[in-house]
């Protein structure tokens, strides 16, 4: 009947070709389905071209070099990173903006590919605009995952839109590197961008309405603002825009509400992410167009039961790692619902994407670094729990001071006293982002503290801050 109205059949239509998406595709292919994926740009999305990867690649050569030049007899301490053989590493990451290779991955994986831009339209039904502006409709036998991410926000501040600014695409794919840029974000892409740039010989100012890293505990938004800074980075922390305007010479002009006027060769906005979802036919299910998409914890968009919203554009946790924890569980659940299959949807169960709730790690990738898991106290708080907060100066750590002189750092554990595990923690620092994966095993398995004094960290290990700070907290007794 269906089948009459359309051109083709499958059993899961991924929309979206992201890292999320992908993974989805990947985990129903392997549990029997049949999988048509729809992607108008590149396969990889995002991530692959113009986020994670590149950006990580512009940061690693600064941080590398500032690494080395702190340890005496390394590095020459006046040199300077070579900004064209970053830009060269950057673009050999994104495969210089060609998917060939993923769609490789895509035939290997046996999952089918379809160009073009993906549209709800109906229940189970999918539309494809293809470039030569042909359309197809596909119907989906069991379900629907949309996987189509986000785009960057454009703030509501007078004259942005008109001043043409560079988003996270322009700031990730550059060519030729400006000679002075103005953020607008302090957040995770304010920052990490902010870093790359000044390592790149860029005159960089950050304007923050709030302190950096807003969300994150307190000081690690400081100790970051307080090594750019000595880097001789701009960060105003508090700052008020009023208006931005692109003056004749083509540069940018930013005033602030206190009378200070700014300028750049660019403007960059990072103040946050909206979800992909303005153009793909919600309306025609009764859903908002625009809105991101709400989920249930088998990543179920409520209300429906053959819609699956999986990534960035269910808002859950807007990181790469996260959505495709989200990815496996959606694909195999997909799987498990269509074949009759028993469904594992409880907390920590194969088909729950639990860890979104309280247990998301995240690394920001500055110099120092900024490595999370888990509730900050204040999170920690809110939720009600009786916490215990344990502090430890990471520079302190005989691993740490070995590793670099003058080391910086901190770390903090939240504790929650009731169920005496670990809830939360945050260490920034130097080299902190391998010592992250710790604390999330501390924090998924719920592991006591009273058996943490028996995880034994190597002598002399950064990760010996675990041995300080549970003797911080105290020891236990028989
Ligand atoms: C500068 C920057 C740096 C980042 N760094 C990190 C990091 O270091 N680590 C980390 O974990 N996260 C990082 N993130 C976040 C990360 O990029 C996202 O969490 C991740 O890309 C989400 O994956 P996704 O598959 O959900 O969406 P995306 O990667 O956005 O992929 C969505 C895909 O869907 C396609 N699409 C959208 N709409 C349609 C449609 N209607 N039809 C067909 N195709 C469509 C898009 O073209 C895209 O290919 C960073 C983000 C930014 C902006
Ligand atoms: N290393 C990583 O894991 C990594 C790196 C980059 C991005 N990401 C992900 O990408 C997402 C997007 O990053 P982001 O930095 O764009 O968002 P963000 O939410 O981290 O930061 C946005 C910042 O912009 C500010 N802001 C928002 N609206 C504003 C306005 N109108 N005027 C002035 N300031 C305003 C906010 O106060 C905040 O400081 C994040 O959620 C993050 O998870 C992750």
């Amino acid at each position: 009947m269906m089948g009459s109205m359309t051109d083709a059949a499958y059993d899961l239509i991924v929309i979206g070709a992201g890292p999320v998406g992908e993974n989805v595709a990947d985990r129903a292919v392997q549990g029997g389905l049949s999988v048509l994926i729809v992607e108008r740009e590149l396969v990889g999305g995002e991530c692959s071209y113009w986020a994670c990867m590149p950006s990580k690649a512009l940061l690693r050569s600064g941080s590398a070099l500032r690494a080395a030049q702190r340890v005496p007899g390394a590095a020459d301490p006046d040199a300077r990173v070579d900004a064209t053989a970053v830009l060269r590493r950057r673009s050999s990451f994104t495969s210089g903006w060609e998917d060939t290779g993923q769609v490789e991955w895509l035939q290997s994986a046996g999952i089918d590919l379809a160009r073009g831009h993906g549209r709800i339209a109906g229940e189970r039904v999918v539309e494809i605009t293809g470039e030569d502006g042909s359309v197809r409709r596909i119907e989906a036998r069991h379900a629907v995952a949309i996987a189509t991410g986000t785009t960057a926000a454009i703030p509501p501040i007078e004259g942005v839109a008109e001043t043409d600014p560079w988003t996270s695409r322009e700031a990730t794919s550059v060519t030729d590197v400006p000679r002075s840029l103005i953020i607008i974000g302090g957040g995770v892409v304010g920052t990490e961008m902010a870093n790359a740039y000044a390592d790149l010989g860029t005159t960089v100012t950050v304007l923050s309405r709030g302190g950096l890293l807003g969300g994150m505990e307190p000081f690690a938004g400081e100790l970051v603002a307080d090594a750019l800074r000595e880097r001789g980075v701009d960060v105003r922390t508090g700052a008020a825009i009023a208006s931005t305007v692109r003056e004749d010479d083509g540069s940018v002009a930013v005033d602030l509400e206190d009378g200070t006027v700014l300028r750049a060769e660019h403007l960059l906005v990072a103040t946050g992410r909206e979800p992909a979802t303005k153009d793909l036919g919600l309306a025609s299910i009764g859903l908002e167009d625009g809105d991101w998409l709400d989920v249930d914890d088998t990543l179920r968009v409520r209300g429906r039961d053959w819609l699956y919203a999986v990534g960035d554009v269910n808002h859950r946790s807007l990181l790469t790692h996260q959505g495709k924890y989200q990815a496996r569980a959606a694909g195999d659940v997909i799987v498990a619902r269509a074949t009759g299959g028993e469904v594992d949807a409880g907390a920590w169960g194969v088909h729950a994407a639990t860890a979104d709730l309280a247990a998301v790690p995240q690394v920001t990738f500055t110099d120092p670094e900024v490595a999370s898991i888990g509730r900050t106290a204040e999170q920690a708080e809110e939720a009600g729990l009786r916490i215990r907060v344990v502090d430890y100066d990471l520079g302190s750590v005989a691993g740490a001071s070995l590793h670099a002189d003058g080391y910086t750092g901190k770390a903090r554990m939240v504790v929650d006293e009731d169920r005496g595990v670990v809830v939360g923690a945050t260490f920034v620092g130097q080299d902190v982002a391998e010592l992250l994966h710790s604390a999330t095993i501390a924090v998924v398995g719920e592991v006591p503290l009273s058996r943490l004094w028996h995880a034994v960290p190597s002598y002399p290990t950064i990760s010996e801050v675990w041995l300080r700070l549970l003797e911080t907290y105290g020891r236990p007794t028989a």
